[in-house]
């Protein structure tokens, strides 16, 4: 530590763990600390967090890097925030009590209503507006279901008594002692309520879900000082300065500024989003539309295609399949085999998401015969996470235009080398990792950092990311277009 220094403080509340990262001027982490909590599943297809616990864990770990560099808060120069994104709070003002667990974003408990709004007739104005689709992935009928099952609840929120909020909003309400009560304009468009092309909640969303609009958080910008966290938290009153959801803080991290850009971040699932600047694109393949950041009053936008099951197959070969014993052996395994034999996965564990969007289908494993080992199967797992991303990318080109250059990738899973090399094969595209692939707290700081001028532009922050690794496709088209097709053909088998 130099005398002096200063560092930017991420907050990283992810889906399973609560990260926090404190950063330098060369955007190098600096010190880092991370807490797992619990996952609650009170019912088949349900998923909560205790909102008390993401608080209470994200607080520890904020802490414990300040003390593991040996800093004292006035070192910080601004907190940025990104979150699990969706993912639904409904707390008493009066107290800053929740008032039930928060909902999940992997919860499926909303689909029938998702079902009945469809039947209805709704999903073109839902879609056309939000930019999502009617999935219980988003919040907005999450939330209508904590209305509708906690008593009085529709009443008190339209009395004033209750916020809503996702895991920022919920976050920001704490750090600052109740005194903020927003979200950022990324954050709002994963709400189903919010109107991305007015950029403000809908009046018409609101009322087909019946939310009270007294609930609402206000909708900020994604880099702008926001107001001070409570000086008895961290020793001292620091600026709360960028927040953004995991996803699109990630974008930012990898530096995927220009339309165009595009980034896949390879964690529990898949998550790719492509730039595409000022111009909300609808998309014909059921992509998302989203809200990417809002930067002054300049809102950017964003394609994006979400794969539920992606580094979640390894933990199936290790957890339900037992054939590896931790997720950093599939590649070596997987590697021992030219191909895999002619087996493929369709890994539907829970569905399909994006483009399929298949609540109800299951995995398979197809092709196999007396020949097929362990390592036949360890590599069809990973043709599978690739071939979903394949599946996005194409669907983003068509809906876009755009023709991507490289594929900017990063996550747990971007350790894979030959995942990569399997990627850039199957996308007959670059694909680059990036040396800091803590992307998502990066992105977290730079959004903080840009608002109080710890750094200069978006340009200055683009400047500090730099190459690990380039994977190049090594196979010709008629390779490529037969293996895809064989995938194409197996899915439609799959979800016939
Ligand atoms: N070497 C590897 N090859 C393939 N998958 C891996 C490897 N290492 C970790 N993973 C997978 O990456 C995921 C963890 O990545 P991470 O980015 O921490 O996810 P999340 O943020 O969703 O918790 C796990 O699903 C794990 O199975
Ligand atoms: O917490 P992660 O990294 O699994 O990300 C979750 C996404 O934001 C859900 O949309």
């Amino acid at each position: 530590m130099t005398p002096g220094e200063q560092f930017i403080l991420a907050l990283d509340q992810g889906t399973t763990s609560s990260r926090a990262i404190l950063f330098d001027h060369a955007g190098n982490p600096r010190a880092v600390a991370q807490r797992e909590f619990a996952q609650h599943f009170p019912q088949p297809g349900w998923v909560e967090h205790d909102a008390e616990e993401i608080w209470q864990s994200q607080l520890d770990v904020a802490r414990s890097v300040l003390q593991q560099a040996n800093i004292e808060a006035h070192a910080v120069a601004a907190i940025g925030i990104a979150n699990q994104r969706e993912t639904t709070v409904l707390w008493e003002r009066a107290t800053g009590r929740p008032l039930y667990r928060a909902i999940v974003w992997q919860d499926r408990r909303t689909a029938p209503l998702c079902e009945a709004l469809r039947a209805a007739g709704h999903e073109a104005e839902f879609s056309a507006r939000s930019g999502l689709l009617l999935d219980p992935y988003f919040s907005g009928t999450k939330l209508a279901w904590l209305l509708d099952n906690i008593p009085d609840a529709r009443g008190r929120a339209r009395r004033g008594e209750l916020a809503f909020g996702t895991i920022d909003s919920w976050l920001v309400w704490n750090l600052s002692g109740g005194r903020l009560h927003i979200t950022d304009a990324s954050n709002a468009s994963r709400t189903l309520l919010y109107n991305i092309h007015a950029n403000d909640w809908d009046d018409e969303l609101l009322a087909l879900l019946d939310i009270p609009p007294e609930l609402l958080p206000r909708v900020v910008a994604s880099s702008t000082v926001y107001g001070e966290c409570d000086a008895h938290w961290l020793g001292a009153a620091i600026p709360i300065a960028g927040i953004a959801g995991d996803q699109q803080a990630a974008t930012f991290g990898q530096a995927c500024l220009a339309p165009g850009m595009t980034k896949n971040t390879y964690g529990t699932g898949c998550f790719m989003l492509m730039n595409t600047g000022q111009q909300a694109i609808p998309s014909a393949h059921r992509l998302l539309t989203t809200v990417l950041w809002k930067l002054g009053t300049e809102t950017s936008y964003a394609l994006e295609g979400s794969v539920f099951m992606g580094g979640a197959i390894i933990q199936w070969l290790r957890d339900g399949l037992g054939i590896i014993q931790a997720a950093g052996e599939v590649e070596a395994l997987a590697m021992s085999v030219a191909d895999s034999g002619g087996v493929t996965l369709i890994p539907a564990f829970a569905g399909l998401g994006a483009p399929w969007w298949k609540p109800d289908a299951r995995a398979a494993l197809t092709g196999m015969t007396r020949g097929t080992t362990r390592a036949h199967i360890a590599r069809a797992a990973l043709d599978a996470i690739a071939l979903q991303s394949a599946d996005l990318l194409a669907a983003m080109e068509n809906d876009s235009g755009v023709r991507l250059a490289e594929l900017r990738v990063d996550g747990g899973a971007a350790h894979n080398n030959l995942l990569l090399q399997i990627q850039a094969d199957l996308l007959g595209v670059t694909v680059v990792r990036p040396r800091v692939t803590e992307t998502t707290a990066l992105g977290a700081a730079y959004l903080a950092g840009l608002a109080v001028g710890f750094w200069q532009s978006p340009e200055d922050v683009a400047s500090h990311w730099q190459i690990d690794r380039r994977f190049e496709p090594s196979i010709s088209d008629t390779e490529r277009r037969a293996r895809l097709t064989r995938w194409q053909q197996e899915i439609k088998r799959a979800i016939a």
